[in-house]
């Protein structure tokens, strides 16, 4: 069954009930400008609502202080979202020893290319590279052509982003074999706030058998 990460939680009750409607992990994000970034006081509260889901702290190129702080909140898993090269990967994951995922942005299939070259990262995250001129790195609800993955093998586990919604995610998991989807503006009517009826949707969609 597909595992599913619903990211960009900033109300402890919305975690909670994401939580019970069976997400593998739950995303908390730590980028600058984003609109569902929380400080590390808010996710010490957010995080006694997990449940049995995973907590992932999202950071864009974090420096060591920031790394350090993350890590004493009890994150499991880190999400890199910059343009963190694979010896900055592999030193944060030998500062933290905690489970490392890098995301690469793709727009065409050479995109790819780099992949092999992060060891250290526990999971690979593809989604669709920032649009041109875009202040965030990620969060734009933006699908990339699915193509691109055709007949690619990912170097170990890897989970698919980027414009997925209640009403493509069953597409894209046909499209690509995706083990794992995550989303974060795909669920929301509201930009920053999750929709409760569309993370159900979203679940169920993904984990249809
Ligand atoms: O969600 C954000 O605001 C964000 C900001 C900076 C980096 C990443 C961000 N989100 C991540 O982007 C992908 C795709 O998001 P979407 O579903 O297309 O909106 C996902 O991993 C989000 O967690």
């Amino acid at each position: 069954m597909t595992s599913v990460k619903i990211c960009g939680l900033t109300d402890p009750d919305l975690v909670g009930f994401v939580a019970r409607e069976g997400a593998d992990w739950i995303g908390f994000n730590f980028a600058p400008g984003s609109p569902r970034r929380v400080t590390p006081q808010a996710a010490a509260t957010l995080l006694m609502q997990v449940g049995r889901a995973r907590p992932v702290a999202l950071l864009v190129d974090p420096d060591d202080a920031e790394i350090d702080t993350i890590a004493a909140l009890g994150f499991p898993v880190l999400q890199l979202h910059g343009a963190e090269t694979p010896g900055r990967v592999a030193a944060i994951k030998a500062r933290t020893g905690l489970e490392i995922w890098k995301v690469l942005g793709v727009a065409q299939r050479a995109d790819l290319d780099g992949a092999a070259a992060y060891t250290a990262a526990d999971r690979l995250l593809i989604d669709a590279k920032p649009p041109e001129g875009a202040t965030r790195a990620g969060g734009h609800g933006q699908v990339f052509d699915w193509t691109i993955l055709d007949h690619w093998t990912a170097p170990g586990p890897w989970m698919l982003a980027g414009g997925l919604t209640p009403g493509n995610v069953a597409a894209a998991i046909a499209a690509t074999g995706a083990p794992a989807v995550d989303v974060a503006s795909g669920v929301e009517r509201i930009r920053g706030l999750k929709d409760r009826d569309l993370v159900r949707a979203f679940i169920r969609a993904a984990k249809q058998p």
